[in-house]
């Protein structure tokens, strides 16, 4: 398959099996993102791999986190709860900050999202689904999951990638036409 048929292939994939993923297959979706582009080589990612016990402190923010954020929904918040736990591995993708340097911090989280759009591509081709996640269970924006992966401040945490065998086949949502999005200077 072409990269351009990858890149129409790729869905996001938010129903996984209990299949657990294969380390091999986690350490091959890790070396597909270090090849991401990065201004200056400055290779300005990290990558937190959870799984087991980890996952279960995760879960615990998770749940935190959704009770205090919807607390007039008790199903919303169970259902969620659902969906995290069948998810069998996250890896939480990170980027440096530069000190003083806002430009370069902000060509860093650039290229952690290449890296983390590299480890989403390479799981369609080894058979994973995957999802990036920054909302509710993405847990982006909370500071718990700061404190959990013992994260320091000087990185920016980008997303969280939820990886498993698919469970479902997503239609592909609908695309606008690139036309309606592109203007052609002359
Ligand atoms: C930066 C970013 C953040 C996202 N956050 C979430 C999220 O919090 N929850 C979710 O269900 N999907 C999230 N997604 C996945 C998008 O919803 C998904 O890519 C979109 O619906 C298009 O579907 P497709 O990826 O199958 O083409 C995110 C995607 C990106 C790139």
């Amino acid at each position: 398959m072409s990269a351009i048929e990858w890149i129409k292939k790729r869905r996001a994939i938010r129903q996984f099996t209990s299949k657990p993923v294969e380390e091999s297959k986690l350490r091959s979706l890790l070396e597909a993102a270090v090849w991401s582009p990065n201004d200056r080589m400055r290779e300005p990612w990290h990558f937190y791999v959870i799984r087991g016990e980890a996952k279960r402190k995760y879960e615990a923010a998770a749940e935190q986190f959704l009770q205090e954020r919807f607390p007039t929904k008790p199903r919303l918040v169970e259902e969620s709860l659902k969906v995290l736990y069948n998810i069998p591995a996250l890896i939480v993708v990170t980027a440096d900050l530069v000190e003083g340097d806002s430009d370069a911090s902000e060509d860093n989280v650039f290229a952690s999202c290449c890296a983390a759009y590299s480890i989403w591509l390479a799981a369609e081709e080894l058979g994973l689904g995957c999802v990036w996640r920054t909302r509710g269970i993405g847990l982006v924006r909370d500071e718990r999951l700061r404190a959990l992966l013992q994260c320091p401040e000087n990185r920016k945490i980008v997303g969280t990638l939820c990886i498993g065998y698919a469970n479902e086949a997503p239609e592909p949502p609908k695309r606008n036409h690139y036309e309606d999005k592109t203007t052609w200077l002359q």
